[in-house]
């Protein structure tokens, strides 16, 4: 199953651009819809097309404001958005703060999981504007007709996200646009204030097109991204299963969309012809990581294309308890990993070691057995030859007929074989 994101921000990104790309890809429009019901605000609907601009082909997505929230009143968007932190700005709509926020999350009916990640959203734009206005967090407001929008945009996010069943998410460079926009406060620097600050303490890798003079990615935006804790060392072996389109809605002179790819992880099952090669091995030890962080790290160095990667239990000094941490990859991959291990575990030291690793050619066979075809692996090694059943047919066997797997394996090894056939 494809459920990884490939990201490629090269024009940046908005909370339209980000629905417009997942729903392309394939999450239902109709399901988010219905989701989008649970969060009980009577103010808005979405719109959902496929269209094409400089002849690509891909997904518009738009929040329309209802009732008495008006977006056509005369007011640019750009505008509306823009003046809810101009305190001096006479205004008549209901305002909202992150508090108020929370509490259409917390008394809608999302699942646990698009709560969780839109209340992040909204905290770290709340903290970034805190910062950029020198005012504290309560005093942020959000002004209803930009709260509606962005609340529906993050929230439709994560709803489409978990409807996908994506669980990691790779991003290439951040494009931004240079220069100057005019906003209800005055002109603000691109990138503007409050994604420079959202910007601060993150590994995201930040680009600016110097012919585009507007802005490209937006606050919501990028607190989107960074929610989705995105790496950015891109694995060499990503299979791409399906790619879309999202479209932002400024023309910028270049094609303004953010371009996505569910895809894959491929590397167990390719066939290896070379007879020795050289391998890195990496280490760390770790005496202050949580095991549940540790877990996630694990996962993520896997995921990242790492040949193997595992624990080892170790005392350190001061009698600490701790565990050795060992990756071992490609040696051209070796300065990416060396990076994950920089930023995601607690460890101020890296240590490496290039190893050569002489090994047997391998290619996959498939043999007819009484419970299907069965893939077995053969490694030969000068004359030496080795059959070995795939693990993951095992496992289906044993799953498929609740059997233990020692017995799947016992009752297969006749066919591996060759006596039985
Ligand atoms: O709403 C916020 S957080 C906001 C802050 C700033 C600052 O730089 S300060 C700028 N803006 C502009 O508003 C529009 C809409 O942004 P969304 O993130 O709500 O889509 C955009 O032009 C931002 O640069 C908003
Ligand atoms: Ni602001």
């Amino acid at each position: 199953m494809a459920d990884i994101l490939f990201l490629e921000p090269f024009s940046g990104l908005s909370g339209d651009m980000l629905n417009g790309l997942l729903l392309d890809l394939g999450a239902d429009f109709q399901e988010v819809q219905t989701e989008l019901t649970k969060l009980h605000l009577p103010e808005f609907t979405v719109s959902f097309q496929r269209n094409s601009h400089s002849s690509i082909y891909g997904g518009n997505f738009e929040v329309h404001l209802t009732n008495h929230v008006h977006k056509d009143q005369g007011l640019s968007h750009h505008y509306e958005h823009e003046h809810h932190h101009n305190h001096k700005h006479e205004h008549h709509h209901e305002i909202r703060n992150l508090a108020a926020i929370n509490d259409i999350l917390d008394q809608s009916d999302l699942s646990a999981d698009v709560k969780e990640h839109s209340k992040n959203v909204f905290f770290d734009i709340a903290q970034a504007e805190a910062r950029v206005h020198h005012v504290s967090l309560d005093e942020i407001h959000f002004h209803e007709v930009g709260a509606t929008d962005s609340i529906v945009d993050v929230v439709a996010f994560f709803i489409a996200f978990e409807k996908l069943g994506i669980k990691r998410v790779y991003t290439t460079a951040v494009t931004d646009g240079t220069g100057f926009i005019q906003v209800a406060h005055g002109n603000m620097p691109v990138p503007v204030p409050a994604v420079m600050q959202l910007r601060q303490n993150t590994n995201l890798i930040y680009r600016q097109d110097s012919e585009i003079h507007t802005e490209l990615v937006t606050p919501t935006g990028l607190a989107i991204l960074k929610e989705l804790k995105p790496i950015t060392s891109i694995p060499e072996h990503l299979q791409v299963e399906k790619i879309g389109y999202g479209f932002g809605k400024r023309q910028t002179g270049k094609l303004n969309a953010l371009r996505g790819s569910l895809a894959t992880l491929k590397h167990s099952h390719e066939e290896i012809n070379t007879t020795q090669d050289q391998i890195a091995k990496l280490e760390v030890n770790l005496d202050d990581q949580s095991p549940e962080e540790l877990g996630y790290i694990f996962d993520l160095l896997l995921e990242a294309g790492a040949l193997d990667v595992f624990w080892t239990n170790i005392i350190m000094k001061k009698n600490r308890p701790a565990v050795l941490l060992t990756v071992l990859c490609q040696t051209q991959e070796q300065a990416k990993f060396r990076q994950l291990l920089w930023e995601h575990p607690t460890t101020l030291g890296v240590r490496s070691q290039v190893m050569t690793r002489p090994k047997a050619t391998r290619h996959f066979e498939k043999i007819t057995t009484p419970f299907g075809e069965i893939t077995v692996k053969v490694g030969m090694l000068g004359s030496q030859v080795k059959r070995s059943l795939e693990y993951d047919d095992c496992a289906r066997i044993a799953r498929k007929y609740q059997l233990p797997i020692h017995n799947v394996y016992q009752k297969l090894q006749p066919y591996l074989q060759g006596e039985l056939k």
